[in-house]
């Protein structure tokens, strides 16, 4: 399959590939949970955050992502991640596995706090490049979606709409769905215009989102 047909994002030459392919063969190591925002680490590296409603393959992307199947804790059921998980992708770059939004089996008082600690990382990180915005393929952009992409907008921290699972969809779906996303995303200023769509089960796209997030890492 090439980089084309895998993924709306076409045009990564082989040397962006072999970029994400070296970049992403670096050890990736767990470094920091935070619970509140009190307990964010250092900003030094950059950063890109992985961010979606809850149960929508984040912590399946980060492992696809970095070949580790057990780096980042995946569930069937919602509501896995519960703290902000910092890894750091050989000094280059870090990667921020966040909860998930959209759950409400936690107490009032947890999701608040949450919510609080995902806000300000996200409005306020001098160190973020990046966001990406996961979204089911199945399911496509949701009300809580576009409340985050306008904080996000607000906050002029650049993010890209990721549509997971593609393996679950049909090849005619996944292309409505991306078409609808595109059309949608218009509108939001930090939002870029294309977007990713990727299957951390199949591997679907997992290459060029490498490709592009190598562009992002600390050269030092
Ligand atoms: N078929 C398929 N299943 C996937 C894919 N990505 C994730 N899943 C499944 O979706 C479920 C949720 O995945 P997680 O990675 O834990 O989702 P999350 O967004 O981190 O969830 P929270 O931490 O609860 O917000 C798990 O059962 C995964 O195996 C994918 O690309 N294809
Ligand atoms: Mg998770």
């Amino acid at each position: 399959m090439t980089s084309s047909s895998s993924s709306p994002i076409s045009g990564f030459d082989e040397e962006a590939l072999e970029a994400g392919r070296l970049l992403f063969a670096k050890e990736c190591d767990f470094i920091w949970g935070a619970q509140t925002a009190e307990q964010l680490p250092e900003a030094d590296l950059p950063e890109v955050a992985f961010a979606g409603r809850s149960n929508v393959g984040k912590s399946s992307l980060v492992n696809a992502l970095t070949g580790r199947k057990t780096l980042a804790r995946t569930s069937n059921t919602p509501g896995r991640t519960q703290q902000l998980n910092f890894f750091n992708l050989g000094n280059r770059l870090k990667l921020v596995d966040m909860p998930g939004y959209g759950y409400a089996k936690e107490s009032k008082e947890k999701i608040e706090i949450w919510n609080d600690m995902v806000r300000r990382f996200l409005r306020g990180r001098v160190t973020l490049r990046r966001a990406l915005v996961l979204v089911d393929s199945r399911h496509g952009l949701k009300p809580n979606d576009e409340e985050i992409m306008t904080m996000l907008d607000q906050a002029a921290v650049p993010y890209v709409v990721v549509l997971t699972k593609s393996d679950k969809v049909r090849s005619q779906e996944l292309a409505e769905v991306s078409k609808r996303t595109v059309a949608a995303i218009k509108k939001h200023p930090a939002a870029f215009p294309e977007i990713h769509a990727t299957s951390a089960e199949k591997g679907q796209g997992i290459a060029e989102l490498r490709a592009s997030l190598a562009q992002l890492a600390s050269l030092g």
